[in-house]
């Protein structure tokens, strides 16, 4: 895999339609222009009734923008269920009647395409399009697939499947970067969005989104592909960055990261990377177009196998949550931004607060505090080790009481039963820290501890930041606590990651209003 040396990108955002109505069709075609749509596309198969003769001239004349139409059969996964002549006769018809494009299933192209002359004739372009159901599955090779249907004469062609793993994506991106013919390739799903979104730098023909108040599953909305993603800035040359996690759909990394790099003029993008297993993603990955991760939950303990060297203080907490491709020589190095962001994101709270922790000679108002630990993975693991080398006590609490008790060695702390934890009773002064997933969006109500203890603690953070103030801090601001909410720590782990990936400054004041204005 590598750059495909195209020049600035040339892909155009899509957004297809399944409207019910022509007077529908028409609107959202509309709306999507308003959001910066390129071109759409019409599932005529979704129109409830629809009469080609009446009304193709009114949806082709009212085109506030080139539109694709498609009309998908039963037997290629769509909704119409008529007869086959008639189908295609409407599909030449919105051609007649200068569709910009219309589309026909590989199945049928070569026969329609020789019997009408569809590739000598007029304005309008034939894609050419199949869909793969899991592109594993496959009989023939992907390149025989991607000759026959260049051999229709087709003017752009289509591959759509299924992606199971997303180290599937990397034979889509390697097809787009070689591919003689206009392409349009990506896989479906939260597994495969990323062909979607690098789709660009690949020289993809098109990468489709949704339009507000019309989400199609699995798809991106228009706003966040110019103004999250910057598709538009992505080139063959722009690094790719991606948050390697399982789950992965909440992280506000890539609303965070993208912006900043253009403001900073730095040609990167930053995705979400739906990971399940880590070995097989960095055998694929490897190319230097990769060129660093966040990574998160489950993988900030697993992931350090694979780096080629770990930075000492990660080592020493043993959890990474960066890794950046080192460009001389392409080893991956292991990184902790975890553990200072979330540490001096406490820190400064309680500073704040005008605690100082009495003696002003004392390093830290963490000094000789007892910090309660809830998650001995590797957010807990930063935090644990963060508190530690400000003079802290730490308890940690896990369900895994085994991990709780390593992790209690590795601090000088101490490892209680979990079962323990709701009548625990904390010492004045104790902190409570929260690194497990409880109270994360979508599960938003749950709390780790039980609401006659959390009264007890006199700080409490969550490195929880989806919410922004999830139900934990909400409950301990009732009960009288000094609250740090995780978009803190979230915020200044990623400026570390910032400057690890680009080698510069981060912009942190450009970061925080980010922060601010969209968490
Ligand atoms: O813990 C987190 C959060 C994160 O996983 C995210 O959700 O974007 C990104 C990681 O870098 C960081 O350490």
């Amino acid at each position: 895999m590598g750059s495909c040396g195209v020049l600035k990108n040339t892909t155009m955002v899509c957004v297809p339609l399944m409207s019910h109505s022509v007077e529908q069709l028409v609107g959202d075609m509309f709306q999507a222009k308003n959001e910066g749509a390129d071109l759409v596309e019409l599932r005529l198969d979704y129109l409830n009734d629809f009469h080609p003769q009446t009304d193709l001239p009114a949806i082709v004349s009212n085109r506030p923008l080139p539109i694709v139409v498609v009309y998908r059969p039963k037997w290629d996964g769509g909704l119409y269920d008529g007869d086959e002549k008639s189908r295609l006769e409407a599909l030449l018809l919105a051609k007649e009647l200068g569709a910009d494009y219309i589309d026909l299933e590989l199945q049928v192209a070569s026969d329609i395409m020789e019997e009408h002359r569809l590739s000598q004739q007029g304005n309008c372009k034939i894609i050419v399009s199949c869909f793969v159901d899991r592109i594993t599955s496959l009989k023939e090779d992907l390149s025989h697939l991607v000759t026959r249907m260049q051999s229709t004469g087709a003017h752009i062609i289509k591959l759509v499947t299924t992606a199971t793993d997303i180290t599937e994506l990397s034979r889509i991106f390697h097809l787009l970067s070689h591919c003689q013919v206009p392409l349009i390739a990506y896989s479906t799903g939260e597994r495969g969005l990323i062909s979607q979104l690098l789709g660009p730098k690949f020289g993809g023909v098109l990468v489709y989104g949704s339009i507000e108040g019309n989400q199609v599953a699995g798809l991106p909305t228009l706003a966040s592909l110019r103004e999250a993603y910057g598709v538009e800035n992505i080139d063959a040359d722009t690094k790719v960055f991606g948050l390697i996690s399982k789950p992965v759909s909440h992280s506000k990394g890539p609303i965070l990261h993208n912006p900043t790099f253009r403001h900073v003029g730095y040609n990167g993008v930053y995705v979400p990377m739906f990971v399940d297993d880590l070995k097989q993603f960095f055998d694929v990955y490897e190319s230097p177009d990769f060129a660093g991760y966040s990574v998160g939950i489950p993988y900030k303990e697993a992931v350090m196998e694979f780096c080629d060297e770990v930075h000492p203080l990660a080592q020493s907490i043993g959890a990474v949550n960066t890794i950046v491709k080192r460009h001389s020589d392409g080893k991956l190095i292991g990184y902790n931004t975890d553990c200072e962001a979330s540490i001096t994101a406490i820190e400064d709270a309680l500073k704040a607060r005008g605690l100082v922790n009495g003696e002003a000679s004392l390093p830290s108002p963490l000094t000789g505090k007892q910090f309660v630990l809830v998650g001995a993975g590797g957010a807990g693991r930063a935090l644990s080790f963060g508190a530690k080398s400000r003079g802290a006590r730490v308890i940690v609490f896990d369900i895994d009481y085994d991990r709780a008790k390593s992790l209690a060695l590795a601090v000088s702390g101490e490892a209680l039963p979990f079962e323990e934890l709701t009548k625990f009773q904390p010492e004045k002064g104790a902190v409570l820290a929260n690194a497990t997933p409880i109270g994360m969006h979508p599960n938003k109500n749950r709390i780790p501890v039980s609401e006659e203890t959390l009264r007890d603690y006199s700080v409490v953070f969550d490195a929880v930041y989806t919410p922004r103030k999830t139900t934990l801090l909400t409950d301990a601001e009732a009960a009288g606590a000094i609250i740090v909410s995780g978009v803190e720590m979230f915020l200044r782990q990623a400026v570390g990651q910032f400057n690890l990936f680009t080698g510069g400054k981060a912009p942190e004041e450009f970061m925080r209003e980010i922060v601010l204005s969209k968490f």
